[in-house]
């Protein structure tokens, strides 16, 4: 029999903290249209309007976190492909990233090369967004269907209520939360609220309503990022026996003067520390890998933001990256990947 490749996939990260690798990696993640998600012309002048002055931002913040080996996302990334090759005895481990090196174009190719007759695509985003889960996928088809290759391919499924990653999470919280807090934070990467409408498969479902997430099922709930993202701290709180008054759910990560989902990481962290939470735990389930996101934005920005305004710790709990339970959570759930492409 064949072996059977693993590729891990995960966004990517610029090539260095220069401005200019910095402006390139922005231009190719946010011309894609799953990402910003207008017509070529309006989307070429949005961006071109953010490329006036967020690279100079961004690569002042990735330099506040770059790791001597490069950027914290893409070493966590081949650690944990190092990592995974002794959970995945089926054939070899393979990393690629949506913008920026390793390709993915450069992993099909490759394992195509080699011989591999099946491939388990597995991009690292617990919750399904087109911006992240669609995108890549589409790039396997894209690269599949012009290089000719003759794979089959199998396609991790969206895995944010899945016992395995809630477990694994829970234990790599557990630490944290046996030394006490005020209040868990779990903070999710945000989106337009218009990514969620163009998603809805009932056209009906989201935003309509206070506790729309909390309702939804079957193909609305599979298109719902908010609603995976409550499943999700549902079921991490669930399974660490957390108080319901002790948790909540906010979202990070803005960019532009669209409306994005609520309630906001940076309203909630004010209110927190309005209400007396003095110790806040944060932990960001929608990152698999420490990232930007993680370490300066919360790490950094949200600390200082809570502390000013009255809190006295803020914590954040690392993402699973190479932690002991997700390894073979993660194989777990690649097995069970259904042949897609
Ligand atoms: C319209 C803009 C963006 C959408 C939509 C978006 C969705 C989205 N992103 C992630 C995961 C990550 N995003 C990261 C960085 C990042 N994201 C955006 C914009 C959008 N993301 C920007 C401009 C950046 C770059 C950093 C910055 O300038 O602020 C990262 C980290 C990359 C790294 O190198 O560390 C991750 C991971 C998800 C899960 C998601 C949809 C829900
Ligand atoms: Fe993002
Ligand atoms: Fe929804």
């Amino acid at each position: 029999m064949s072996e059977q490749a693993l590729l891990l996939v995960n966004l990517g990260s610029p090539a260095s903290t220069s401005v200019a690798d910095v402006r390139r990696y922005l231009n190719q993640f946010l011309m894609d249209p799953y990402v910003i998600d207008l017509p070529w012309p309006m989307r070429r002048l949005l961006v071109s309007l953010i490329l006036a002055r967020r690279p100079a931002q961004s690569a002042h913040a990735y330099a506040s976190i770059w790791w001597p080996e490069g950027s914290p996302l893409v070493v966590i990334s081949r650690r944990l492909q190092q990592a995974m090759a002794a959970h995945w005895p089926e054939g070899p481990v393979e990393l690629a990233m949506r913008y920026g090196e390793p390709s993915i174009e450069g992993a099909l190719v490759r394992l195509a090369s080699q011989g591999i007759g099946e491939v388990v695509f597995a991009p690292l985003y617990p919750h399904f967004a087109d911006s992240t889960t669609t995108t890549a996928v589409e790039e396997a088809r894209r690269v599949i269907h012009e290089h000719g290759l003759s794979l089959r391919v199998r396609l991790l499924q969206p895995f944010f209520d899945q016992p395995e990653y809630l477990d694994a999470l829970v234990a790599s919280a557990r630490p944290y939360l046996d030394d006490g807090f005020d209040h868990l934070l779990m903070s999710y990467h945000g989106l337009p609220e218009r990514h969620l409408h163009k998603a809805d498969p009932s056209g009906a479902h989201c935003l309509r309503g206070a506790d729309c997430c909390q309702r939804a099922e079957g193909e609305v709930l599979a298109a719902c990022y908010r609603a995976q993202c409550y499943r999700t701290s549902e079921g991490l709180a669930a399974r660490a026996g957390l108080d319901p008054a002790k948790w909540s759910v906010s979202f990070q990560s803005r960019l532009g003067r669209a409306k994005w989902i609520e309630p906001y990481t940076e309203a909630r962290l004010d209110e927190l520390a309005g209400q007396g939470v003095k110790r806040l735990l944060v932990m960001c389930p929608a990152f698999v890998a420490d990232c930007i996101e993680t370490l300066e934005e919360i790490g950094d920005r949200a600390r200082e933001q809570f502390l000013q305004a009255g809190g006295e710790e803020l914590r954040l709990v690392p993402c699973l990256n190479t932690h002991e339970a997700w390894l073979p959570a993660l194989a777990t759930l690649c097995r069970r990947a259904p042949l897609q492409l």
